[in-house]
Formats: C-alpha cells, structure tokens, sequence
C-alpha cells in the first residue's frame, strides 16, 4: 500500500527504509514554487525554545528619553536608575512610620520570575526609637508601576474573581459588598489648622478623627498591602490647568482599582513620567482589608480617612472605585480654593462658538448624560475647577451610570464602553458576553469609567473659556418643578445652596427608594470648607462673567414618583439645546407660584403643555398640596444658612434669602 508519493511530487517515501521499524522517511524539502502545499517546516524562527519564542513575542518598551552618553552637567540618568528612583519613592509611600526600614519592593510581576529585580527599600532615620519587624519585612512586595489597560486586563482576568471581558471588549468587574460610596464611613483629621479650616459639624462630611486613630487605619492598610505578594501603583494627575496640577499616587490591590484610576485620572506621558518625582497627594487603598472595629471612632468596617496634613488617604473595608475619585475630589475642595479657584461637582461642555456650560446636580440627575453631548466638545462630566482663566477637568475620565442604558438615547457613552472600559456590577450574558443594562440585580448604580478620550467629541485638553450658562440640575421626584427655569443671581445662589434633587437609588449606599435631599452645593458630601464659601466665589464669578442661572428638573412631571413619570431625556436635550443656542434667553416667561420661578411659555421640540408642571397633573389640588410640601422642605432645610453672610456683600445674602419659596 506504500504510496510512491503524490502526483506533484509533494512529498514521497524514499526507497531506502531507515529506522528500525521499517517506516519510510518523509522527505521534507521544497521542490519547486509552485506546489500547491507549502512545507512550513524549514521556516526559520529566531528560538531555539519555547521559552525563548514565547520572550520574543514581547517587546521591551523603548525608554523615552533617549539614554545619552554621560557628557555635560545634565546627561540624562539612565533607565535603571530611573526605575531605582521609582522603586525608592514607592518604598518611602509603602513604609511602616514605626519600622527602621520600608518594605522591599522590587519591579514586575511575581508570576514572572525571569525579570531582573530591581530592588529597593527605604531608610527611616526620624522614627527610630522603636525597631520591630514582620514577616512581610523579610519579603519583597512586587510594585505593578503605571500598567497599560491590556496588562491589568490580563491581571484582572487570572487573579481576580468577577472580572471578564464582555462582548464589546470592556472589563467587566463586581466592587464586591459595597455598591456604592459610603458617605457615613468618611473621616478627616481635626487637627489645629483643619480645626478652624473646614466645615464641621450639623449637615457638614466631615466626621472627625484624631491623627493617631488616622496613623492606626494607615498602619493597617500598609501592612496589608505589604504582605501581598504585589501592588498596583498609579502616578497620575489632577487638573488640566498646568498650573494647578496635583500629582497623585495610588496604591491598590486590584487590577480593577488600578484600571479604574488609569481611566478617571489625567494619564502621564512617558516623559512627565519620569519626572514624576513624590506625589502631592497618596491613596492607600486596602478595600479588601476591613478596619478594625475597636479603633476610636469606627462605626464600621469601612473607613475612608483623610488626613490633609500628611497629604494622604487609606481607605479600608470598601472596594467600590469610587471613593478614590470623589476622595481626590475632596481634596481638590481643600486645595483649590486656598488659590482663590472654585472646585466645582459639575459637567462641563462647549460649543462650536465658544460658550461654556456647567451642569451641577447630585448623583444621577444628568451630569454626564448631558455634558456628553453630540453637538458639542465635552469638557468633562463630574469635577471642575473655575479659576481667573476659565475652567479646567479636574479628571481624565468620566464615570457615567450604565443602568437602562441604551444606544439611541446616549449614543457616545454606549460607545465608548469598549476595550479599555471599567464597566462596575453589570450582568451579562454568561456566553456571549452580551451585557444587560437593565438589569439591577447586582446593584442600581451600575457603572462605566472610560477616559475622556473615548468620547469622540471630547476637548483635549479639557479647558474653556468662562462659563456663560449655569445649569442646576435636580431630579425632582415630587414632580411640581417646571422642566426649565431662568433664575436671577441670587436665586441661582439659593439653589446652588440648597442643592435640592430626590436621590435616585443606589450610588450612596442602603439608598433604595428616592428620597428628597439636600446636598449644599450639589455635592455636599465632597466639600470641605463651609458651602457659604463656594457659594460666595460661584456668585462672584457669575457676575463677573455675566453667566446665567438655570433650573433644569430631569425628573417627574404629572404625578410624583409611582404615579407620574421622568421627564423624556429627548425632551430635556431640547430644553438644553435652547439653553446653548441663547433662544431661551429671549423667550417669554410668567412666573410661578411659591417658588417664584420664570418659566418660558413655548420651547422648540417640546410640548408646551409640559413647561407648567400644574398642566401635567390632573389632580390639581394633589399637585398644590406637594407643591407646597417641597416649599416647605426647601424652608426647612435652609434654616441652618439664615444665619450665614454670604461673601463680602450683605445685600446678596439678603437677596439670597428672599429667593426661596415664598407662601
Ligand atoms: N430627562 C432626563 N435627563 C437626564 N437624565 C435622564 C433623564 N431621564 C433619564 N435619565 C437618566 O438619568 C441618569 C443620569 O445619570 P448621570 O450619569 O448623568 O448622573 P450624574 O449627574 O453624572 O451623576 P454622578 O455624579 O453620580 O456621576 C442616566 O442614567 C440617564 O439615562
Ligand atoms: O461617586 C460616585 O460614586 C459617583 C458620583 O459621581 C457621585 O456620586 O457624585
Ligand atoms: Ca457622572
Ligand atoms: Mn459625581
């Protein structure tokens, strides 16, 4: 049956059998083009092993700054003492303020036992007197420095529970218990200068701490990080204005932590990287690691502590990414305003034309989902800063609610959850890896951080010019606010004070049903100084600027919450368009009841019936009756400013007051 070979000579059995058992010998070599079959076995790979075929597929990044000779007073250092400088700098972060010595770090990933270590702790000289040691101070903590996105996929998808990669390339993750912040958890040192610095007491974020009990929580997120086999760290930024740049250092356990923060934080290029040097600012985030309960001042296992003094954050017993974000954000709330600019918990977009907006508004009442804006340049979608020269992202991402998402109504942020993507809590489907954005079974709160650059209008860099409109944005699920109106200055003051939305489910934890709330300054759980302060410094600029003051509601019209419905997001995109454009500037407005707001009476693409909430309900009395119960918490919960003076001029907080509701 042996076989003479093929037709074309592709290959053949010789006649002289070698081998023992008599087999033929194959013959392997080409003998002309054109053979229909190529015999790839002659083709020359450059290894001699798998290991070593497997090491040429990756490529060693190229240093950024060419290593030049050693001539000159300035001859660049070279990579390696570069990494060395790094690795220091991690070590001094990660070191223990009651040990000699910080752990030993060293580069890379553990699982990859090939790469040359790059060792390097730390020396303490000022803490000396007590020498003691642990386990983890005999062993290296392997530092994962600035990984790109597909390196912390990888990292996320072999060590980390949860994480997968959904049909349209984004890593899906879970935050584990916590779903959401934890605004009751929060605690900042009260030391001398914070004592009479910022905001304390009724209604203010600030819950104290001492600074042992802080030095404590730190200890322990430090120790738990160092007794991991590896962590991540981010060196990032803050601010797109150059001047007021905040370096940031993020130290975490997980990929998705990492990822997340890559995402939300302004990336380094390659070459302010390595002048990166010590941060302004450093989070110890120990999320998996609880706090310990008979610590002073604990009333959880979750602990999110600033210490502003020290520059430093630890976060213990939370793994949701956020605290991160709106932890920084805090800070930028202590830091900005000490240089005369105005922090901001605001979207911010731009026309073709120049005009600024900002979008304030709680948790989910429309921030990013209307900044994200198809006609016009997103500036950012969450945290701002107003200075002398305009406004400035404080961010490099933008972090936007998932649930009910759907391409038609948000179209950019549908696109932009792609490779690269956090996508938080979202179910999908355990094939296809198709997610589905209605489902809540997870959480509400469902989420998406991407850089900015995702979205494919977005301003880069994320700068403008003044603001000319002013939105406050409030989700009101009483349904009796107008769909729009046009404030005066000091009513604009009276909002942006009483920060007024219902808080729709989820994004603060164990909220389930929405709630009427009240936030100072649309973000009272971020501000760090009294809100009188921020309020001063909007009005200021406001008028300088000649900006106008507008009330958007994003949430009911014809009935509250389980009777009426939300107001059509295509319906409030027109109410914005006509914002932007000036029309609604020019429309003509009648006045309403308790409230005194100026409502438009006709609005391109809306249904003029809708303007006035009172057309919307058909029991009038029942819309009174709520109408006058909001006016009532609005009077309630602006008892507590009566008695505050309003920057320099008494006759703004005079008129601040008589702009609430008036029955
Ligand atoms: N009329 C409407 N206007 C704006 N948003 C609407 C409207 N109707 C429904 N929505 C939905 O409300 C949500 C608004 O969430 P968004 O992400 O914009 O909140 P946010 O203000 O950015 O909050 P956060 O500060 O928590 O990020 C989106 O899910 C959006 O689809
Ligand atoms: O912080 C979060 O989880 C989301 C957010 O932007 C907010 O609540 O304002
Ligand atoms: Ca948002
Ligand atoms: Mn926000």
């Amino acid at each position: 049956m042996a076989s003479n070979g093929t037709e074309n000579g592709e290959f053949s059995f010789a006649s002289n059998i070698r081998g023992r058992n008599g087999l033929s010998k194959i013959q392997t070599h080409k003998k002309n083009q054109d053979e229909i079959c190529h015999d790839d076995s002659a083709t020359p790979v450059k290894a001699k092993t798998i290991d070593e075929l497997h090491s040429l597929q990756r490529k060693k990044s190229a240093p950024t700054t060419p290593i030049k000779g050693t001539e000159g007073a300035f001859a660049a250092i070279s990579e390696e003492e570069r990494q060395q400088q790094q690795l220091q700098s991690i070590s001094a972060s990660l070191a223990s303020l009651t040990r000699e010595t910080g752990p030993k770090v060293v580069r890379g990933d553990p699982a990859r036992k090939s790469e040359t270590p790059k060792v390097s702790h730390v020396t303490h000289h000022h803490y000396a007197p007590t020498l003691s040691t642990s386990d983890s101070g005999l062993k290296f903590t392997h530092i994962l420095y600035n990984l790109s996105p597909a390196e912390l996929y990888e990292q996320a998808i072999k060590y980390e529970k949860g994480s997968f990669i959904t049909s349209g390339g984004a890593l899906a993750t879970l935050s584990g218990a916590k779903t959401g912040r934890s605004p009751r958890d929060k605690r900042v040192v009260k030391d001398e200068s914070t004592a009479d610095e910022l905001w304390w007491g009724k209604g203010s974020p600030n819950i104290e701490m001492d600074e042992h009990t802080f030095l404590v929580n730190r200890e322990r997120a430090v120790d738990y990080l160092c007794s991991l086999d590896k962590v991540f760290v981010n060196d990032q930024f803050l601010n797109w204005d150059p001047n007021h740049r905040i370096k940031v250092r993020i130290v975490s356990a997980r990929a998705y932590h990492s990822l997340f923060m890559h995402n939300m934080c302004i990336r380094p290029t390659p070459e302010e990287l390595e002048d990166f040097g010590t941060p302004d600012f450093t989070i110890y985030n120990a999320g998996q690691f609880p706090c310990n309960r008979y610590t002073h001042y604990m009333t959880s296992s979750t602990s999110i502590d600033l210490n502003l003094a020290r520059r430093e954050m630890v976060i213990l017993g939370t793994q949701y990414a956020g605290e991160m974000k709106k932890g920084l954000f805090s800070v930028m709330h202590y830091l900005m305003p000490k240089r005369q600019i105005l922090s901001l918990h605001s979207g911010c977009n731009v026309g073709k034309d120049g005009d600024v907006a900002l979008f304030f508004g709680l948790s989910g009442t429309g921030k990013t989902t209307l900044s994200t804006d198809h006609n016009r340049y997103l500036i950012g979608d969450d945290e701002h800063c107003w200075s002398e020269n305009g406004v400035s992202n404080i961010e490099g991402g933008c972090y936007a609610k998932c649930i009910d998402l759907a391409r038609e109504k948000e179209p950019d942020i549908w696109n932009a959850i792609k490779f690269g993507t956090v996508i938080e809590n979202v179910v999908f489907d355990e094939h296809t890896r198709e997610v589905d954005y209605s489902d809540k079974s997870v959480t509400e709160n469902t989420r998406a951080a991407y850089p900015i650059e995702y979205i494919p209008n977005a301003k880069i860099p994320c700068v403008g010019p003044h603001p000319k409109n002013v939105i406050l944005l409030a989700c009101d699920a009483f349904g009796v606010l107008p769909p729009v109106s046009k404030l005066s200055l000091a009513q604009t003051m009276y909002h942006f004070i009483s920060g007024y939305t219902a808080l729709v489910a989820g994004t603060e934890d164990g909220i389930k049903e929405p709630t009427a709330t009240f936030s100072a300054c649309f973000g009272a759980a971020f501000i760090m100084l009294h809100p009188t302060k921020y309020a001063a410094m909007l009005a200021e600029k406001m008028k300088q600027h000649g900006a106008t003051g507008w009330l958007v509601n994003t949430g009911w019209s014809g009935g509250s919450y389980g009777s009426g419905s939300r107001i059509k997001l295509a319906y409030t995109r027109k109410i914005i368009d006509a914002i932007h454009s000036g029309s609604l500037l020019k429309a003509n407005y009648v006045k309403t009841d308790v409230f005194g707001l100026e409502i438009p009476t006709e609005i391109d693409g809306v249904p003029s019936e809708i303007l006035d909430p009172v057309n919307t309900w058909s029991d009038k009395k029942a819309y009174k009756d709520t109408l006058l119960k909001l006016g009532g918490l609005f009077k309630k919960n602006f008892e507590v400013f009566t008695n505050y003076k309003i920057g320099t001029d008494n006759k703004l907080t005079e008129e601040i007051l008589a702009a609430g509701p008036i029955f």
